[in-house]
């Protein structure tokens, strides 16, 4: 089943496309980490996956449906402010989200709450950075949906808050398998959790796939200034000293010349060297995409 699904979608703003020509299919259970440089269209994408702005090309549906009306039942999403009534205490906001959606599962947030030490009697206002995302974090997902939006979720916590705001997500996940579509800068911290990425780059994606997938299939080779190795690949970022050359090159094949090697890169190296080069063309190529589409 597919959580996710757009089709040349495209939002324009009037004179800047936010999102043009968009591709994309998420499985559901798949916990997305949806990143790119600042402007790339990460807020728009999630503000049409949860029907809150409309497409002005093409289509995006969510569980196979578009994402207004009964839909949206299926669907929390914790926006980049984190929309909290400051003057509410937790105990209250909880009401609220129980009044607001049938399926809510006050107890269940009111236990997890408990279990991160936020007091359900303090005012909204008096919270930290951390607790307030980790509230916000809760009642989304006291709301039981199959589909969680969180537009950059660990921004302004320190360290050890996101470490947390993280593995209470992930806790969630493994008791509900909802899908999770999370936007955000610190990549190499999603590397631990996300198994899923999606790349933006000026409104269009660079990159998608199971993160795995995408590991497997760059490398950064490292060989003899002046030479190129043999082998079917695409390049897409160099480095050269005197002496080196590496590339971080998208592989069809094996590399066959012995002078070269080809070492696993991170996460974060795979989507700093697209992040460094936008025009490099889509991964996987889109006739691999579509083949996917059909199995
Ligand atoms: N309401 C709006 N009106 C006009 N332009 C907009 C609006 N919202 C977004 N844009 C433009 O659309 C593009 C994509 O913006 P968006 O906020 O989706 O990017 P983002 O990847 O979430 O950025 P960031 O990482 O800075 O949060 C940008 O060029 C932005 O200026």
């Amino acid at each position: 089943m597919i959580a996710l699904e757009a089709a040349g979608l495209g939002k324009r703003y009037r004179d800047t496309w936010g999102l043009r020509e968009v591709f994309l299919s998420i499985p559901r259970g798949r916990v997305v980490a949806l990143v790119g440089p600042n402007g790339a269209g990460k807020s728009t994408l999630m503000r049409v996956a949860v029907g809150l702005s409309r497409p002005t090309t093409g289509h995006l549906l969510v569980f196979g449906q578009a994402p207004y009306g009964e839909t949206l039942e299926r669907v929390a999403y914790v926006a980049q402010d984190k929309p909290l009534y400051d003057e509410f205490t937790v105990g209250e906001m909880i009401r609220v989200g129980e009044r607001l959606n049938p399926r809510f599962d006050a107890k269940g947030a009111i236990r997890r709450l408990n279990d991160l030490n936020v007091p359900g009697r303090a005012r909204v206002h008096t919270l930290s950075g951390g607790q307030r995302a980790q509230v916000a974090i809760t009642l989304a997902v006291a709301k039981r949906a199959d589909l969680i939006v969180l537009d950059e979720p660990l921004a302004s916590l320190d360290p050890l808050a996101r470490h947390e705001v993280m593995q209470g997500l992930m806790m969630a996940v493994a008791d509900t398998g909802m899908t999770v579509l999370l936007s955000s800068h610190v990549i190499a911290e999603l590397e631990e959790v996300c198994d899923h990425l999606v790349l933006l780059s000026r409104g269009r994606v660079q990159v998608a796939g199971d993160i795995e997938e995408i590991l497997q299939a760059h490398r950064l080779l490292v060989g003899p200034a002046g030479t190129v190795p043999g082998g079917s690949y695409e390049v897409i970022g160099e480095h050269h000293t005197e002496r080196q050359t590496s590339l971080l090159a998208r592989l069809s094949g094996p590399i066959h010349d012995p002078r070269w090697t080809a070492r696993e890169l991170s996460l974060q190296d795979v989507v700093l060297g697209y992040m460094r080069s936008p025009d490099v063309t889509l991964y996987p190529p889109p006739v691999l995409a579509e083949r996917g589409d059909v199995a």
